[in-house]
């Protein structure tokens, strides 16, 4: 099946200038090698691996990630969809779809195969379509269908996961899990948060203020409310993003949850966090019967 998949998407891309196709281990993965920017895509969950500019990485990715079928990989931009996290936590309108207790974190469609269905290049920039038609999982019985638009040029990084209702309504949750590269996670912060609500999952789910920019010196994991763009300020990396997502997850597992995650190195956490575009919480999307919902970010690099 991986090779078929592998055989098809060699063809597709037969013509394309900037585009070819690997096998990692289990996975395809697509290459985008532009004059101006490179990037790699497994076609496995759409999951964006790496996206860089002039040989500056945007993305952060695990030394130790596994390219395995049916694994989402440690690191990129992994879609979580239909549901964010712990099915459980999710609001009802979600969990109505749920079904059993065999739900797996942060849903199914980062780790189901999807298809390229366009790909259009120019000398300015690569946008590539995917879908997963008719998403289906033992623990799901919602109806819908989903398509990502990656858009690569030299000045930004835009996705669009668009969420199209079947013939019922339908609720889901949502983020784009951004893994983002730190030199320095003492010396990072996140300012566009000051005074929005979050809520607090490493403190019984208490509903906070953050006070001044974000700043890690713990195991951090919290769901914001978002109003504006955010600025990533790291050493030597100031990045911008921005987009339509009513929430947003901030995490890093720091010393003791990092010891315990998969594929990653016990020392990684100095060299990561995650910023997820997300719609979670209050901003679950109820989309009633062929409707059809946009979840955008878009990443610009403002380092001088
Ligand atoms: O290991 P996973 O399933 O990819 O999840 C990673 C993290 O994803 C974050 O979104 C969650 O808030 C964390 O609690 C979780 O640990």
């Amino acid at each position: 099946m991986t090779l078929q998949k592998y055989n098809s998407l060699r063809d597709q891309l037969s013509d394309n200038q900037y585009l070819s196709v690997e096998m990692r281990d289990a996975l395809p993965v697509i290459l985008v090698r532009h004059t101006d920017f490179s990037a790699d895509l497994a076609i496995q969950g759409a999951q964006l691996l790496r996206f860089a500019i002039q040989n500056k990485e945007w993305l952060w990715l695990s030394e130790t990630a596994e390219y395995k079928t049916g694994t989402s990989l440690r690191g990129g931009i992994p879609i979580c969809w239909p549901w964010f996290g712990n099915a459980a936590k999710n609001p009802s309108s979600v969990t109505t779809h749920i079904t059993g207790d065999n739900a797996p974190a942060h849903g199914f469609a980062r780790s189901q195969d999807w298809s390229l269905t366009s790909v259009t290049e120019s000398d300015s920039d690569v946008v590539l379509g995917l879908s997963l038609e008719n998403p289906a999982h033992p623990a799901w019985n919602g109806d819908a269908s989903l398509k990502l638009e990656v858009s690569m040029s030299a000045s930004a990084l835009t996705l669009a996961l668009t969420t199209i209702a079947g013939q019922k309504e339908v609720a889901i949750s949502q983020a784009l899990h951004t893994y983002f590269p730190t030199t320095d996670i003492n010396q990072t912060s996140i300012a566009g948060l000051e005074d929005e609500s979050y809520i607090d999952a490493l403190d019984g789910w208490a509903t906070k203020t953050q006070t001044g920019p974000v700043a890690f010196v713990d195991e951090t994991d919290r769901i914001y409310t978002v109003s504006r763009d955010l600025t990533l300020q790291s050493p030597g990396s100031t990045m911008i993003l921005s987009g339509n997502n009513r929430t947003a997850i901030v995490w890093n597992p720091w010393i003791d949850k990092g010891a315990r995650l998969s594929q990653f190195e016990d020392d990684a956490w100095k060299n990561m966090f995650c910023i997820e575009s997300a719609d979670v919480m209050d901003a679950a999307v109820t989309l009633q019967p062929g409707e059809s919902h946009t979840l955008r970010m878009t990443l610009v690099n403002r380092s001088i």
